[in-house]
């Protein structure tokens, strides 16, 4: 059997991201992967979603200057988008397969399952580690109804040849959204199914209401409050969709239900529990079995499941199995839906806030500013939260087409704990979004 100080299982960006400290430390690290070196976000997930993304932030930018004098609006080629797409994708795994025995790791190709404590199998063979890292992410949940195999997930429509004339998306949360306004700017029908009555559920009402009104503008329909019974195909080759009092017939359906670990691991016999949200882990990201640690989208913090929180997660775990005795300590972490509007959020949402003594919120409806009517936006908003007793900023909702970067730059504003008073006295680049921020705290 061979031996290892450290195993980690999946080499996506968590596993990745605690692989390569511990190997330049002198580790002997083994990394397992079963599918596409690199994981979901490089090969179906973020990377190729906003490179997809990119063709549909040029044409809706488009789109808004022909009131300014630009002539027409540019068609998207689904095919040659595509090809843009796998240009990019098509050399992850490799890539990212080299880069690990570059840096001295063993890679293995294949599923792991744990033997026990200590050992786990590929295939075969068998590895010992002194300590394994999980880092095996989730998977798409599909609903437990008849058809359910008719029914793809978004690492099919990240990878399609052809752009059905008409999709469905079950489920209103990230995935459905982002990938909604990506197939109808390319000139699909879609709809999007909802079983309540809330998309994007943790994001400010408002602000989700701003992006589901921009979304119809652009025809995507949703159909509120719908358990779906069934999903047949039809002897024209659709496919229809029913619930009660409800029928529709699409090309394409596409579940967005969320995503969860899988079971394949087999965690009991290294004592390793679990609750629905992924695997159980204390302030050290350690599982039950203290030398086996769990990172990115399958440990169960409460942290959102997003590529940095799986890189922190793996960096935290490399120092701490190289002697760091510290808790893990997540900074402000920002997020961004990356819809025909972008809503970003980092820390107090202003929701919380609002009604707290302890805050207090400066909201302001900025899409006739400057910055925002020289690129002829729909609708942009800012709100910040600041901490009333030390000036702090603690959180900002942003809506625009670009509000990725004007949170990023808050971001930083509360990580550094930087007080507004003080980003006011900055100098900025004019006229920018950050210029604005004079204004904005
Ligand atoms: C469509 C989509 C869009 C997204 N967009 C964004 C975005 O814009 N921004 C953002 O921050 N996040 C985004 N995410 C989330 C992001 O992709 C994940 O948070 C991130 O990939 C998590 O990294 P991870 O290493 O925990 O898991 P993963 O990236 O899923 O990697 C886990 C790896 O483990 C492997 N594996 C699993 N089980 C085993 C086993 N038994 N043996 C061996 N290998 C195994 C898998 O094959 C996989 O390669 C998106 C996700 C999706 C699906
Ligand atoms: N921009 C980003 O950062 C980004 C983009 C995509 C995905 N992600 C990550 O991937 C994760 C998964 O995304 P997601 O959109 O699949 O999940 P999600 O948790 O964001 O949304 C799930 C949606 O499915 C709905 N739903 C749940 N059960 C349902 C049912 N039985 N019938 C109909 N609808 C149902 C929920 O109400 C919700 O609207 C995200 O939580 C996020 O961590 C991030």
């Amino acid at each position: 059997m061979q031996q290892y100080d450290v195993i980690v299982i999946g080499g996506g960006p968590g596993g990745l991201a605690a692989a390569y400290p511990l190997a330049s430390a002198g580790k002997k690290v083994l990394v397992v992967e079963r599918d596409l070196w690199g994981g979901t976000c490089p090969n179906y997930g973020c990377d190729p979603k906003k490179m997809l993304y990119s063709a549909v932030q040029a044409k809706t930018y488009a789109a808004r200057m022909t009131k300014a004098g630009l002539n027409g609006i540019p068609d998207i080629n689904w095919p040659k988008l595509m090809a843009f797409k796998r240009a990019y994708t098509r050399t992850v795994p490799s890539g990212t397969r080299s880069g690990v025995t570059g840096a001295g790791m063993v890679a293995v190709d294949g599923e792991a399952r744990f033997i026990d404590e200590h050992t786990i199998a590929v295939g075969e063979d068998l590895y010992e580690g002194q300590d394994i890292i999980i880092a095996t992410g989730v998977q798409p949940v599909l609903p437990d109804i008849k058809g359910r195999e008719l029914i793809a997930t978004s690492r099919d429509f990240l990878d399609m040849d052809h752009l059905p004339q008409h999709i469905a998306f079950i489920g209103a949360g990230y995935v459905s959204m982002e990938l909604a306004n990506i197939a109808a700017a390319a000139g699909a029908e879609v709809d999007v199914i909802m079983h309540g009555d809330r998309a994007l559920r943790g994001f400010p009402a408002a602000a989700v209401d701003a992006l589901q009104k921009a979304m119809q503008n652009e025809h995507i329909h949703f159909h509120e409050n719908i358990e779906l019974k069934r999903v047949d195909e039809t002897p024209q080759g659709t496919l229809r969709l029913q619930a009660d009092g409800f029928t529709l017939d699409v090309q394409r359906v596409f579940a967005a239900m969320g995503r969860r670990p899988d079971e394949q691991l087999h965690l009991n016999r290294a004592h390793v529990k679990t609750t629905a949200r992924g695997i159980v882990v204390n302030e050290f990201l350690e599982t039950t079995t203290p030398h086996i640690y769990a990172i990115g989208d399958v440990a169960a913090t409460s942290q959102p499941k997003l590529t940095p929180v799986a890189g922190f997660d793996g960096r935290y775990v490399a120092e701490h199995l190289l002697g760091s005795a510290a808790p893990i300590a997540y900074p402000a972490i920002p997020t961004t839906v990356y819809g025909s509007l972008e809503i970003s959020k980092v820390g107090v949402s202003p929701e919380t806030a609002a009604g707290d003594d302890r805050y207090v919120v400066n909201s302001e409806d900025v899409t006739h500013w400057y910055t925002y009517n020289r690129t002829q936006e729909t609708f942009a908003s800012v709100t910040v939260v600041e901490e009333k007793a030390t000036n702090l900023i603690v959180g900002a909702t942003v809506v625009s087409s670009s509000a990725e970067s004007l949170v990023n730059l808050l971001t930083m504003a509360i990580n550094t704990k930087t007080p507004a008073d003080q980003v006011q006295r900055m100098v900025f680049a004019y006229p920018s979004e950050a210029s604005d921020m004079d204004y904005l705290l």
